[in-house]
């Protein structure tokens, strides 16, 4: 996406992205057992060299299997985990040089912006306090002038805007007392409490009963629109990322192995993959590969998830990809535009028909 350079427009303002991640890294250093206490510590790379704009009410929905990056994208992305190399910029404010004390947005107002909602929102909620009183918290602290009665009344409102009736008895309760579902609808209400840019939810319907995570996707999408705020959704399930950013006019981001392979609007991502990866989460989701009359077996080599520690060279999917040639281990591809769809990029050396890839052999055995 592009940036405008006020020098060249002479205009105070500029189209810069909400968020910006520019060839963003967070590896972690493994806990070491006693024995290895001198030995160089395993490094897992959980994100690596991904670059990503949210723009000002983006939806995105991030997927991918289990353990490949997608919470340490998300919390990155808002300012929860510091990278260990890139950079994650706030309205052009780079993020953790507000933390540490340089720069014109101060840190906390840039992370009173950025919200989280979790799986298990019983845990961010305070157990000893009734939810009227969880709820005011936030109001005390970005106003503080508001009094008690307005609070209450702000908080009725917003609770039976989340669907929580009647509200001035859901407000009297203790976390404890509310279901799976009303505990989600009192995070959102406190997130949004907070008037975010961009609200991370982090697998935040997978813990409910099936018959409800349309409804709170629904609801999600509905706030979406009338608090102005982007959402980042992250789910390891394909046809829930799909129903968020399809309903919500956005896009999925796939996740490999630390690397962001394909991004693009949920209708063309799904319906047109351009990533052999993509093609196979399409595979393992029921709805959709039936839809799209699937074969049976997965459209895979190998089915053995690589070790984060050591991922493969090159295309980090090339150990398991049916289509995977010797170019694909020696070059990491960058995410390119793919085909025609606006924000449609993959990164993959098959969308390019003049890349090497095309005269080089196919990896055909167990152990390429
Ligand atoms: N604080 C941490 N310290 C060490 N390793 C970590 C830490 N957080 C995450 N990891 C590792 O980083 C990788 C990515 O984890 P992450 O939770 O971001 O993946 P995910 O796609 O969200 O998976 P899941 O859906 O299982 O939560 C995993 O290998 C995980 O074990």
């Amino acid at each position: 996406m592009s940036r405008v350079d006020e020098s060249s427009t002479g205009f105070d303002q500029h189209d810069e992205p909400l968020i910006s991640l520019e060839n963003v890294e967070v590896h972690f250093e493994k806990e070491q057992g006693l024995s290895d206490l001198f030995e160089e510590p395993d490094v897992v790379k959980a994100v690596d060299g991904v670059s990503l704009d949210i723009e000002e009410n983006d939806v995105l929905a991030l997927v991918g299997e289990s353990g490949c990056g997608k919470t340490t994208l998300g919390k990155t992305t808002i300012g929860l985990q510091r990278p260990t190399g890139g950079t994650v910029t706030y309205k052009g404010q780079d993020i953790w040089a507000a933390k540490d004390g340089n720069g014109e947005i101060p840190f906390d107002e840039i992370r009173s912006s950025l919200q989280i909602i979790h799986q298990d929102p019983g845990s961010s909620l305070n157990p000893n306090r009734r939810i009227l009183n969880i709820l005011a918290e936030p109001i005390k602290l970005t106003h503080p002038a508001v009094g008690a009665s307005e609070r209450r009344e702000r908080i009725h409102a917003l609770l039976e805007r989340v669907g929580m009736n009647p509200a001035a008895d859901f407000a009297d309760r203790y976390p404890h007392q509310l279901s799976g579902g009303e505990k989600q609808r009192v995070a959102l209400a406190r997130a949004l409490l907070m008037n975010p840019d961009v609200i991370l939810a982090d697998e935040a319907i997978s813990a409910l009963d099936v018959s409800l995570r349309v409804e709170m996707m629904d609801l999600m999408l509905d706030l979406q629109s009338d608090f102005d705020t982007s959402f980042v959704f992250v789910s390891h399930d394909l046809s829930n990322a799909r129903y968020f950013a399809e309903h919500g006019d956005g896009r999925i981001g796939v996740m490999y192995l630390g690397n962001l392979v394909e991004v693009g609007p949920a209708e063309q991502l799904i319906g047109d993959p351009s990533h052999p990866y993509t093609n196979v989460l399409r595979w393992a989701t029921p709805n959709l590969s039936r839809q799209s009359g699937e074969a049976s077996e997965p459209p895979m080599r190998k089915i053995d998830i690589p070790d984060p520690v050591n991922p493969p060279s090159g295309c980090r999917f090339h150990t398991r990809c049916p289509e995977a040639r010797e170019a694909c281990q020696e070059v990491v591809p960058q995410l390119q535009q793919s085909g025609e769809a606006a924000g449609h990029r993959v990164a993959c050396f098959r969308d390019d028909p003049n890349h090497s890839y095309w005269d080089s052999d196919p990896l055909t055995g167990e152990d390429d």
